[in-house]
């Protein structure tokens, strides 16, 4: 079955790259990981249908969602050209502080195929208190969903009382290095993680993980669109394979002109204060 699994997960994750090997993905899973605060100001993006028949028609690549967003507005994704990866992990806000170190399932692969989806995604906080029991659920699903021929993104977020006591801060390239070999080591396809603050050190997580596509996590929005597209601009440049954005998308009132910019910089190597002026963002 080996051959067959192999040949179901690259046809899968070519559902989100392009020939260029990059790729733009939009994230949804806000209303759950952050609380539906994040859509106050831009309420009406609240509602899955609209953000997604806008996000799509803009020309991304994917989405990143949880089964209920997917069961409620899986029909935007009828006859569109549109990567579908589903979380399989989260946390809510709510929870007792000694407790946001971990991440709980919240369905299961079979639930994501159901769906028909294309990947499945499950997040480990690396250096976390709750490592192990991360790496355990990380490994159920990767096994699960490698048997059927499903790839597997590991949002490897390094997060944890030791990472500050040692390095200071979680964005430290040393350990986001270690969180996306950990991914690859594990049997990730595809690994979302942090910006790392320069093109020189980002370049060393890419090469840690060793050919299998890192991507940014793409972080609060920025007052100036211009500056989110610089930072997907250095980490194209630093051998990144794109973005998985939500709050630089559904937080501004009109979300298109913001993902053509990222695809422009994403696909065509445009410069990000050209691509911002030929949406009209400047
Ligand atoms: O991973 C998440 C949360 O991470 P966080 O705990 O805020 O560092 C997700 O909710 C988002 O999918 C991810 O942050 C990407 O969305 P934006 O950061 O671009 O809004």
């Amino acid at each position: 079955m080996e051959t067959y699994n192999n040949i179901g997960i690259q046809r899968r994750l070519r559902r989100f790259f392009r020939r260029d090997g990059r790729a733009l993905i939009f994230a949804m899973d806000h209303g759950f990981e952050h609380g539906p605060t994040d859509f106050e100001e831009t309420w009406e993006h609240i509602d899955p249908n609209l953000i997604l028949k806008k996000v799509i028609k803009a020309g991304i690549d994917g989405v990143m969602t949880l089964p209920g967003i997917a069961r409620i507005a899986g029909k935007q994704f009828y006859g569109k050209d549109v990567g579908l990866m589903i979380k399989l992990t989260s946390k809510t806000e709510l929870r007792p502080k000694e407790d946001h170190f971990l991440q709980s399932p919240l369905g299961f692969v079979e639930d994501v195929i159901k769906l028909g989806a294309d990947a499945v995604a499950a997040t480990v906080y690396w250096g976390s208190p709750y490592e192990d029991i991360m790496m355990k659920q990380f490994a159920e699903i990767a096994s699960i969903a490698h048997d059927y021929g499903y790839p597997v993104v590991q949002f490897s977020y390094p997060r944890g009382p030791y990472i500050n006591e040692r390095y200071g801060k979680k964005e430290d390239y040393r350990v986001v290095m270690y969180g996306a070999r950990a991914a690859a080591e594990m049997g990730a396809d595809m690994i979302k993680t942090y910006w790392t603050g320069s093109k020189e050190t980002f370049k060393k997580v890419v090469e840690a993980a060793s050919g299998v596509p890192v991507l940014l996590s793409g972080g609060a929005k920025t007052d100036n669109p211009v500056d989110f597209l610089k930072l997907v601009w250095d980490v194209m440049e630093a051998g990144g394979s794109g973005a998985v954005v939500g709050r630089n998308i559904f937080q501004r009132k009109d979300p298109e002109p913001m993902i053509r910019a990222i695809l422009r910089v994403i696909h065509r190597n445009e410069d990000p204060e050209e691509a911002a002026k030929a949406e009209g963002l400047v």
